[in-house]
């Protein structure tokens, strides 16, 4: 049983007001067209799909299907109707047994839709997805109420409609009127037409908001996520003492691997134990003889680089060093700065502060500089 597919995108879009139609407005950075028509494929039932497009708009309608399996496109028709003729005269010769109509201004096409058409068009000619009506209905004139037109065996019609492909050409031969779908004609025919369920997020993009809507149901949902991070290095003569990207005149400074940056090194922590991605040990084994006195804002830079990778952003940076030595207040807006830079994200999303230990512990003594750091991203689920 070979099943095709029509892909209609011959309209011009008026009410959606647009100087282009709307089948070619961005949906998250994809031609509306473009979503519609994998959604199509999506599942692997179409054997065979067939965009229709105004005249002349072949070219660009190829250059938006790039990469997806497709007929060439053929010329639709003045009205909608005329569009669907067209491209089921252009299927004849293929002989498919059944065809899907779809609106290239409908990109979402919920998973278990096409199934349920071709399930139910063993049994029947024709087969549509369709909401029943939940609003209370009102014909209405010149703003004023005409009549309360009762809702019960309502349906608001969707697509992709699924025919049996001689059944819709015959419809289409012998329509003497405009219907605004196909199951309207298999109707005028005597035909009956099964409905199975519609979705909610199937929107025909036809107003520009519908386009801000559908973009809002398809963005990936993100979620908070917080990590934490703690370092601690000893100080020792003969070293240049780097806190938080700035070097500090020191007479100790402190020592490690790397430039033993302990500001970094806590918040590279917090920022991989957000993302549940390990440390900073996991990604720059200290068993590397490369990373030796490498500067630690590379590793930021990395730590980063991972949160944009995963589509993420930081929300806010917390870093508190621990150290009776030196000062860190006078320092303080100079880290954000850098720490920000690094970063790539604003100084307003960075905190630096510092405390001592009340003189107790290797803090209190001067041994060395504990940092711990804690971090917010939003990050898609
Ligand atoms: N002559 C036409 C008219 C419409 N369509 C397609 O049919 C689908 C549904 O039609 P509709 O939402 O009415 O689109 P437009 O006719 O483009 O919109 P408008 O009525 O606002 O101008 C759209 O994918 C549209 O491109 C088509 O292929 N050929
Ligand atoms: C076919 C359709 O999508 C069913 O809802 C709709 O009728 C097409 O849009 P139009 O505005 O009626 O052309």
């Amino acid at each position: 049983m070979m099943i095709a597919a029509l892909l209609l995108a011959a309209g011009r879009g008026e009410r959606f007001g647009a100087p282009e139609p709307k089948q070619y407005a961005l949906l998250l950075g994809r031609p509306v067209l473009r979503v519609a028509a994998e959604a199509l494929l999506a599942g692997g039932h179409v054997q065979a799909l067939q965009p229709v497009c105004a005249a002349g708009e072949e070219v660009r309608i190829t250059a938006m299907l790039e990469g997806l399996p497709h007929l060439p496109p053929v010329t639709g028709g003045a009205t909608r109707q005329a569009s669907v003729k067209a491209g089921l005269a252009a299927l004849a010769a293929l002989n498919p047994s059944a065809v899907l109509v779809h609106d290239a201004a409908r990109p979402v096409i919920p998973a278990g839709t096409i199934p349920a058409l071709l399930a139910a068009l063993e049994h029947r000619a024709g087969a549509i997805p369709a909401q029943p009506v939940s609003d209370t209905l009102k014909r209405g004139e010149a703003g004023v109420i005409g009549e309360t037109v009762p809702r019960a065996g309502l349906f608001r019609a969707q697509t992709p409609q699924a025919f049996r492909f001689e059944t819709l050409r015959a419809a289409h031969e012998a329509a003497s009127a405009e219907a605004t779908d196909d199951a309207q004609l298999l109707e005028w025919i005597g035909e009956s037409v099964a409905l199975v369920p519609g979705h909610e997020s199937n929107v025909k993009i036809t107003f520009p908001e519908d386009l801000a809507r559908v973009e809002s149901t398809l963005q990936p949902r993100l979620l908070p996520r917080i990590g934490t991070g703690f370092d601690v290095h000893r100080l020792v003569p003969g070293r240049p003492l780097i806190l938080c990207g700035v070097t500090i005149p020191h007479e100790l400074g402190l020592d490690g691997h790397s430039d033993a940056d302990v500001g970094i090194h806590a918040l590279c922590d917090a920022i991989y134990g957000a993302l549940a991605e390990g440390d900073i040990g996991r990604h720059f084994p200290p068993s590397q003889m490369k990373w030796r006195d490498a500067d630690s804002a590379q590793f930021l830079v990395h730590a980063m680089e991972r949160v944009r990778a995963r589509g993420g952003m930081l929300v806010n940076a917390d870093v508190t060093l621990i150290c009776e030595q030196p000062k860190i207040g006078p320092h303080a807006a100079a880290m954000i700065a850098r720490l920000a830079e690094i970063m790539g994200v604003e100084a307003r999303r960075v905190g630096v502060k510092a405390t001592t230990t009340e003189r107790l512990g290797f803090p209190g003594r001067g041994e060395g500089i504990a940092c711990q750091a804690a971090v917010s991203l939003m990050v898609p689920d």
